[in-house]
């Protein structure tokens, strides 16, 4: 496909769009597949099967289903469009970032994976005074605390590596397991001597977590070196106990690494569960990251990376910084989505979890009216429009920076923060109805997204050549169905809900029609189960349900046979998705 530059690449800006060429020939294919669709749903008012009424119906309501499901798809097909950054023009004052980590369960997401994503996040390419790091642990886990006080610790030799040699990925586990700067780098001497160094201590650590992990019990010579582990003291039931808050790192030059360099802060924080008080789950553990972050340090932008997703490119915050800091569009963007990658999916993809279709397709699409979906993972948001504030076109609003910086109390702030996060605090306040991610639905994400983008914000889709995030995607057919009965009821709560795409207001034509594509995504598999048993059913008990394609007196007919050819050769991921629908409604049925 040819790109043609549609917008100025003027200097002051800090990133351009472009819309992909090529659009004349998908028009043609439009006007195709349309004609088509029209003269089926022609040909099936026109020739009702009086005496297979039922069956008439059925194959056609299904029909009509499809119809409308491929013209919402539209929206993310009509106009591909691409975002280039310029992080060499960025200013040498960054604005300062708050990263948010969740992890809830140590045996669905095991200690070590939680230390290895947040270590890659915390060697970012970017100012650490600016960097302050919140893990959320949703499981209360002495195992996860044991975790991240690991990874502070192999963290003051991490960050000098990666830094002083610019390695990549600099998540330490998929890093010492490709052997390929040893290989390349060989005959530095000095590089050689510190990789092996620094490779020591990782296997130190990792050892250390996994002895943890298997004995479920932390060794008391580990307890000693953090009074964090006093917690711990008294048995803590995942769902019942009080809130930890415990600053591993101290920011602002406080603490230092190896070299002595600053680093950035790092703190671990379980909020209050109490049986009878609603938890409201990841959106919950969220909205507390975020007040606590709010009195521990501020920063006006906001990244949210779930523990099962680990960053793969230590640039990403410095693109993401040019789209807030643009002195022409800055102002209007509520939050930077970047694509979500798996790794170690299973063979051929065979369920469709690597999600290709959404990050390598349609949320380009999505770029073109308004930006994508809240992803809920990869994403950066700006504070202001988490916490409810509206767009307003009239204040151009910058990336403000009330940041708290200088000489800090860590043992007070972590006391006061420990009321922020109580189990009560929320009583009463509007947090997940007015501010905050959203309650009540199963993807507070794409929820979240909507409500910001029905405020006016406006979002961005950008994917880095080197890719941002890689996770794990579900790998059996039973991770792979509650994660789908998941987003499939959450997606329909939110079409049912107040903010329903259709009546929600301040969305563009192509953005509704993008939310109404994935909120109806459900609705799918009847017309998909219907196609599957109706269709032989027909065929063989001789009822023709299609006209004869060679004695050709129906208007549309050799259009219909092209549209359906170039929807079998457009759509190779559709297949996947349907049949994982198809599943999804086994799965309730049975
Ligand atoms: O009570 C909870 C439950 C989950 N989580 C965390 O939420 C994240 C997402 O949960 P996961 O089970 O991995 O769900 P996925 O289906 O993989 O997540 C996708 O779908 C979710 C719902 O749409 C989004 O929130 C996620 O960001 C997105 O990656 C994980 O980090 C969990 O640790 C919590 O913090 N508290
Ligand atoms: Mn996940």
């Amino acid at each position: 496909m040819t790109e043609s530059i549609t917008t100025t690449t003027a200097t002051d800006r800090l990133f351009t769009t472009k819309q992909a060429g090529g659009r004349f020939l998908y028009k043609i294919y439009f006007t195709i597949f349309l004609t088509g669709i029209f003269s089926l749903l022609y040909y099936r008012c026109t020739h009702i099967l009086h005496d297979h009424l039922v069956l008439w119906l059925l194959i056609t309501l299904a029909e009509f289903w499809f119809s409308v499901t491929w013209i919402f798809q539209q929206g993310f097909r009509w106009a591909p469009t691409f975002h280039s950054t310029y992080p060499d023009e960025l200013p040498s004052d960054l604005p300062p970032i708050d990263l948010l980590v969740c992890t809830a369960d140590p045996d669905r997401e095991p200690p070590a994976l939680v230390a290895n994503t947040l270590l890659s996040l915390m060697a970012y390419d970017y100012d650490v005074n600016k960097l302050a790091y919140y893990l959320s642990d949703d499981g209360g886990s002495e195992l996860t605390f044991h975790a991240v006080y690991q990874a502070s610790v192999f963290s003051k030799y991490w960050l000098p590596f990666c830094r002083k040699f610019n390695v990549e990925p600099r998540a330490p586990q998929v890093y010492f397991s490709s052997e390929e700067d040893v290989v390349n780098e060989r005959g530095r001497q000095s590089f050689r001597q510190e990789y092996d160094a620094v490779k020591a201590k990782y296997e130190q650590m990792q050892e250390q977590i996994a002895r943890a992990t298997r004995l479920r019990k932390v060794p008391d010579e580990v307890r000693k070196g953090h009074k964090g582990f006093k917690e711990w003291d008294s048995k803590v039931d995942p769902r019942h106990h009080q809130p930890i808050i415990e600053v591993l790192i101290r920011g602002d030059g406080e603490d230092r690494d190896v070299e002595g360099n600053p680093m950035p802060t790092l703190v671990y924080v379980s909020r209050e569960k109490h049986q009878g008080h609603p938890h409201h789950y990841k959106a919950g553990a969220l909205n507390a990251l975020n007040r606590v972050s709010a009195l521990m340090s501020n920063a006006p932008l906001v990244l949210n990376v779930d523990c099962d997703m680990h960053s793969n490119n230590s640039q990403a915050l410095l693109h993401a910084v040019c789209f807030f800091l643009d002195p022409k569009e800055g102002h209007r963007i509520g939050y930077v989505q970047f694509p979500q990658s798996f790794g170690g999916i299973t063979e051929n993809d065979l369920y469709g979890n690597g999600v290709k279709r959404i990050y390598e397709v349609e949320f380009y699409g999505t770029n073109a009216h308004n930006g994508p979906m809240y992803a809920g993972t990869g994403s950066v948001h700006r504070r202001e429009s988490l916490n409810g504030r509206k767009y307003d076109p009239k204040v151009q609003l910058k990336v403000e920076d009330k940041s708290v910086r200088g000489n800090k109390n860590w043992e007070d702030l972590a006391v006061k923060a420990k009321a922020l996060a109580s189990s009560t605090f929320e009583t009463g306040k509007p947090w997940g109805k007015e501010m905050g991610l959203m309650y009540g639905c199963a993807v507070e994400d794409v929820f979240t997204g909507l409500v910001l983008q029905s405020r006016g914000w406006q979002s961005v889709f950008y994917a880095p050549e080197r890719k941002a995030y890689l996770g794990l995607a579900p790998v059996n057919t039973n991770d792979t169905l509650i994660q789908h009965k998941r987003w499939s009821t959450g997606l329909l709560e939110i079409f049912l809900s107040e903010y329903c795409p259709w009546t929600v207001g301040k969305l563009k034509l192509g953005q509704i029609m993008c939310y109404s594509f994935y909120t109806l995504w459900s609705l799918w598999c009847l017309p998909m189960l219907t196609y599957a048993f109706v269709l032989p059913l027909a065929m063989v008990n001789g009822i023709p349900l299609f006209p004869k394609v060679c004695n050709a007196p129906d208007p549309g007919r050799v259009a219909l046979t092209t549209a359906a050819l170039l929807q079998l050769l457009s759509q190779p991921f559709l297949i996947h998705t349907n049949l994982a629908n198809v599943g999804l409604f086994l799965h309730f049925v049975v």
